[in-house]
């Protein structure tokens, strides 16, 4: 297992090019099950989620070749063989529920392993299932597994969700394409993960009105056809990445990021004193004066402010003056990052869903624990504006969403290294 040090207090400058986005990749991949033909992806991520999706879909017989170092996948799934998706594999990743619904849309059965909770909550997948039975899926829970099958094929209808659930909205959303007639998805999520999506799947042939909106209108069609799409650009990884020169001092350019796909954080960013701006090569961003100020966040669907920025966020407003308060409001564990950041010196009082955050003048550098992707990432966000030495361990949560994390700081000036951890 790997660590990472980091030794704080340079003011960082320079550009940091973001990634294509993991999570719209990882349910781009699953929608090679829906055509024969194949499905290409440029501008992929090199993460180890991809690793394990890519892993995934092989094993249902899917063919998936990494080009250009791991930019450009090129998937096919003219030949699957296998309608199983192991526990063995799917525990690794919750994500892998997104092979459900395409699998039954063109198989018309599948058989997939139940994802399990993870650190940040219990994450249930009720949501996915109902869905898909309003499309007329049979499903049968046994084993640990999902047995689903749609003897006749699934037929359009409609899918009312009582809350917002990015996953399940993807999920059906693939389903529907090859389902009979029209499907209406109501309370649908609206990130900009489910509009690349049904671009996409637009691009393969379906009929699709809607996406961005909470309401997305599907018109089912026989077959889906091959296609090339670009994965849109990592909105989360583009946040974090502003975060570096708001907690150090300097000022960095994240290149090919996009204002209007982080607009909520923008505009706390604003309130707490951080300038940015839309460059012509991407978001430019720097302290406006003096000390960041306090503010008050609240997680929400997009597009409000996104639950995977709101750790980050917090190591920002550890060194800000006043108190912030952060409500957590998507899911039940998502603090665990509060006390790794207390050690380092912060100040937070965590209650239920709600943490409060009085601003210390400087974090002291300290040895912490990663406990899932965001808390490893917000770690290295305060130890960069640490005093001294901070060693954050179990690294392999950040290598799920954070491509080169070590060499993109580095070449702003941090100084920041990984080790085995001993
Ligand atoms: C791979 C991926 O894209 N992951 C993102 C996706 O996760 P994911 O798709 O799992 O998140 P959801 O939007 O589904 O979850 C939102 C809330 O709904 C609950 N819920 C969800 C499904 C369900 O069947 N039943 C249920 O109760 C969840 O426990 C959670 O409290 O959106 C989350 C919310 O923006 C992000 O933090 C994750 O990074
Ligand atoms: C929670 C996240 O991912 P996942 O849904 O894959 O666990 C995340 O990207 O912050």
């Amino acid at each position: 297992m790997d660590s990472i040090i980091v030794k704080g207090g340079a003011e960082l400058r320079g550009e940091i090019p973001i990634a294509g986005a993991k999570n719209a990749c990882l349910t781009l991949m699953p929608a090679t099950l829906l055509a024969d033909e194949p499905l290409t992806l440029t501008n992929a991520p090199r993460l180890s989620d991809i690793a394990t999706m890519t892993a995934l879909l092989q094993s249902l017989g899917a063919e998936v070749s990494s080009l250009q170092g791991g930019r450009v996948l090129a998937m096919s799934s003219h030949s699957i063989d296998n309608l199983t998706a192991h526990y063995d594999i799917v525990r690794k990743m919750r994500a892998s529920i997104l092979v459900l619904g395409p699998m039954l849309a063109r198989m018309g059965q599948a058989k997939v392993s139940l994802p399990g909770g993870c650190a940040i909550g219990a994450r249930p997948v009720d949501l996915h299932l109902r869905a898909l039975e309003a499309l007329g899926a049979e499903l049968d829970l046994r084993d640990g597994y999902v047995h689903a099958k749609a003897p006749g094929g699934l037929k359009g209808g409609i899918v009312e969700f009582p809350l917002v659930s990015v996953g399940a909205t993807e999920n059906v959303l693939m389903a529907a394409t090859l389902a009979k007639g029209t499907t209406e998805i109501r309370q649908a999520a609206r990130e900009p993960e489910i509009v690349d999506l049904a671009q996409c799947l637009r691009r393969m042939g379906a009929q699709i009105e809607g996406e961005g909106t909470s309401t997305i209108t599907v018109q089912g069609v026989d077959a889906l056809h091959g296609a090339t799409h670009p994965v849109v650009t990592d909105r989360i990884e583009l946040g974090t990445y502003m975060l570096v020169p708001a907690i150090t001092g300097g000022e960095v350019e994240c290149l090919g990021g996009r204002i209007d796909l982080v607009g909520a954080f923008c505009e706390k960013l604003d309130e707490a004193g951080i300038s940015v701006e839309q460059t012509e090569r991407g978001v430019k961003v720097s302290r406006k004066n003096g000390r960041v100020k306090a503010v008050n966040v609240e997680t929400e669907p997009f597009p409000g402010f996104p639950t995977d920025l709101q750790a980050q966020m917090m190591a920002l407003l550890c060194t800000a003056q006043g108190t912030s308060v952060l409500e957590e409001r998507i899911f039940e564990n998502r603090f665990m990052h509060a006390p790794e950041l207390t050690r380092m010196g912060a100040k937070i009082d965590v209650s239920g869903g709600t943490a409060t955050v009085t601003g210390v003048e400087r974090l002291k550098g300290a040895p912490v624990m990663a406990t899932d992707l965001r808390a490893s990432v917000s770690l290295i966000l305060a130890g960069l504006a640490a005093e001294g030495e901070t060693r954050v361990n179990r690294v392999y949560h950040l290598d799920r969403g954070y491509e080169r994390v070590e060499d993109k700081l580095r070449a702003c000036g941090a100084s920041i290294e990984r080790v085995r951890e001993e």
